[in-house]
């Protein structure tokens, strides 16, 4: 008998493209949710965007409630989830870079009301998957939460961010070549599911920004529109293997290794960035393409090492030889390198 399943959660309306920040209201109200609104941000989104929505939502005639968190925590979450209950909030949106996105996320998938993603920076491809991260204590990568209704991306407010946010979500991206290679190389050898489509989409995604690289430049609104579309694709990805596994492999384990390090240390994009050049060495050898990915890195910007990071060698060669213990996944680093091999890698690649 025919058992297999799938079950594909995706948002329903992704909205993206010059000031559409002023359609949020048309977009939400597709989505026929009821009750007050509660909108979540970070105290700079708040002020680039999230004040925007609330007097959108206060105009259309609903009684909108806001929060801004100022750290990613689970405290935060939890203020989150009370304020959401004191004022019985019908659903929630997350305006902001990937702190807000995943607060909010992991709020409403406790209190079990619907999420609506609006990122005001291209800075990691959280904002459509279903998937949300608290970088505290041990437990670093993302875990299932409640995936978006809908996407309201404003490529006006995306190209206002610092461009460096721009730069990390293209290094996210671009770590999908390695996350793909990671999950292959699981699948041959540990029998992990492997999802033909998801794995594809991902690498497609990483490609076609490559491709694009010659366009995404600093003060360019068209490059937002590149990057946040790449994002987007990238967390469908996620969404259809409903696992991080298309987006993050061995790379992104450095780059939580990192966080646990190196508290407020480098954006999460240009740390897998960093991590997906060392990786691809790992996977291809000295000849490989790891300079394939430096170069696709050094081309938009982003950092190719860990002077760039703000980051001592030192603490890249622990997080190398550590960044196995961050989760039950296999990679190529398999159980751990050895010191020698992490030094050989870093260096090979000039991260150190
Ligand atoms: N769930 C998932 O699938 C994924 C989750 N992530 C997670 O996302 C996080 C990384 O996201 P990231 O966006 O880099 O981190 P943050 O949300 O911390 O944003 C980085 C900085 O950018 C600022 N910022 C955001 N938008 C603007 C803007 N328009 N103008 C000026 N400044 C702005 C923030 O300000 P302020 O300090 O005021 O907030 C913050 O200082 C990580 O925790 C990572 O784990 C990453 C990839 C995928
Ligand atoms: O950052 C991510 C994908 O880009 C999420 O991956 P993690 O599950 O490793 O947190
Ligand atoms: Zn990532």
């Amino acid at each position: 008998m025919f058992e297999k399943r799938t079950w594909i959660r995706l948002p329903r309306n992704v909205v993206v493209g010059h000031g559409v920040l002023g359609q949020t209201i048309e977009a939400v109200s597709e989505l026929h949710l009821t009750g007050r609104p509660l909108i979540v941000s970070s105290p700079t989104p708040h002020d680039v965007a999230g004040k925007r929505v609330v007097e959108q939502f206060e105009d259309a005639g609903y009684d909108p409630s806001e929060i801004v968190i100022e750290e990613a925590s689970f405290d935060a979450v939890q203020q989150v989830i009370d304020h959401a209950s004191d004022i019985d909030a019908g659903f929630l949106l997350g305006v902001g870079g990937g702190k807000a996105i995943d607060i909010t996320k992991m709020a409403a998938d406790d209190l079990g009301l619907g999420f609506v993603s609006v990122p005001t920076a291209a800075s990691h491809d959280g904002i459509v998957s279903g998937r949300g991260s608290v970088p505290e204590g041990d437990t670093r990568h993302s875990v299932a939460a409640e995936p978006p209704l809908a996407v309201i991306a404003d490529t006006e407010v995306l190209a206002e961010a610092p461009w460096r946010l721009t730069t990390a979500g293209c290094a996210d991206i671009i770590s999908n070549y390695t996350a793909v290679r990671d999950w292959q190389l699981a699948h041959r050898l540990k029998n992990v599911h492997y999802s033909e489509y998801a794995g594809a989409l991902s690498q497609m995604t990483a490609e076609m920004l490559v491709e694009s690289a010659d366009s995404i430049k600093q003060g360019l609104e068209e490059s937002s529109w590149i990057v946040v579309k790449a994002l987007v694709s990238s967390g469908v990805a996620m969404s259809i293997a409903d696992s991080s596994r298309p987006a993050s492999g061995a790379e992104h384990l450095f780059s939580h290794q990192l966080d646990r390090l190196v508290p407020d240390g480098a954006l999460h994009g240009h740390q897998v960035g960093v991590g997906s050049i060392m990786t691809e060495y790992l996977h291809s050898g000295q000849k490989g393409k790891w300079k394939d990915a430096r170069d696709a890195l050094a081309a938009i910007g982003a950092p190719t090492t860990a002077d760039g990071l703000g980051i001592d060698d030192e603490t890249v060669i622990e997080a190398l030889t550590t960044a196995h213990q961050i989760r039950d996944r296999y990679t190529v680093l398999g159980d751990g390198m050895s010191e020698e091999a992490a030094i050989e890698a870093a260096t090979v690649t000039g991260v150190i």
